[in-house]
């Protein structure tokens, strides 16, 4: 993967305050978010933390618009509801948990994919298109398999891919639904110090679900803890991040250290 620190232009107008407003949503009758309520704003990086099924992917669904909900989504204080799908598009670009890839696609026409947004309905890739996806490509250590069919890069590559395809679309606003989960250590730290560079540097608003705690409290500045729907903790990684919580909401046996770089969380074996 490159060290190059040029990478994809910034995008045009920096990143954007987001907030959640008394969020509510759900399957059939079933209620799976309560009245969430979140702000970040511009150059944030707010993880969403909690146990499987407590609603992460639900609320980052909700707030593309994806997902029917109740309340408000509002990016730099206009409601989400009724805008463009377009405009969102420009404005939002979404890295899912489990994408559903296209067949008969090569890489970089996957990646290309994320420039519609900005391109002129049905019209070829322009040269600026083309420069972004090569640079976010070689950003992502995908550039040697740009020409291959992408079903068939390995489950981690196909992950950055994916992440590749949301930045060439230079939103203002990145979510990231476990951006990692299929990544080693090492092409996990790179793509999240990507991310955490076109943060700092571009001022990009970043919203990541994240099961590994301590690269969470690493990466992001603020954590919201979600239980049963409902956001049951927020504030710095500290805050958030203690052996109670983790106990209370995640059923877990877990010290919580102070690493180099923020909170680590250690998971402590039955004692039988
Ligand atoms: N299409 C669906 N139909 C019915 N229930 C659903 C559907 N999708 C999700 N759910 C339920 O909604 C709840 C929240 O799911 P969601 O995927 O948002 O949780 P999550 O916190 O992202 O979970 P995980 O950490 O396991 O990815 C779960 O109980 C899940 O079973």
């Amino acid at each position: 993967m490159s060290r190059r620190t040029a990478g994809p232009r910034p995008p045009a107008e920096g990143g954007a305050h987001v907030e959640v407003l008394g969020l509510t949503a759900g399957y059939g009758r079933t209620r799976v978010l309560d009245g969430v309520r979140l702000s970040v704003g511009p150059g944030g990086w707010l993880a969403v933390i909690g146990p499987n099924g407590s609603g992460k992917s639900t609320l980052l669904r909700s707030v593309l618009g994806f997902h029917p909900h109740q309340g408000q989504v509002r990016i730099d204080g206009v409601p989400t509801t009724g805008m463009p799908r377009r405009d969102r598009a420009r404005s939002m670009a979404y890295a899912p948990q489990t994408p559903v890839l296209p067949e008969g696609v090569t890489t970089r026409e996957y990646v290309t994919l994320g420039r519609t947004p900005h391109r002129p309905l049905l019209s070829a890739p322009r040269s600026v298109d083309r420069q972004v996806v090569a640079d976010v490509m070689e950003r992502l250590g995908l550039a040697p398999m740009a020409e291959r069919q992408l079903a068939t890069l390995s489950g981690g590559e196909q992950q950055r891919a994916v992440l590749a395809r949301a930045l060439a679309q230079q939103p203002r606003v990145l979510l990231l639904d476990e951006p990692t989960a299929a990544l080693d250590l090492g092409h996990a730290q790179q793509v999240l110090d990507l991310v955490d560079r076109l943060r700092r540097q571009d001022g990009l608003t970043v919203v990541s679900t994240l099961h590994d705690l301590t690269l969470a409290g690493q990466y992001a500045d603020r954590l919201a803890l979600l239980s049963e729907g409902r956001v049951v903790a927020e504030g710095s990684p500290a805050d958030v991040l203690t052996a109670e919580a983790l106990s209370t909401h995640y059923g877990a046996r877990a010290r919580v250290v102070d690493g180099p770089s923020g909170p680590a969380v250690l998971p402590v074996r039955s004692p039988d």
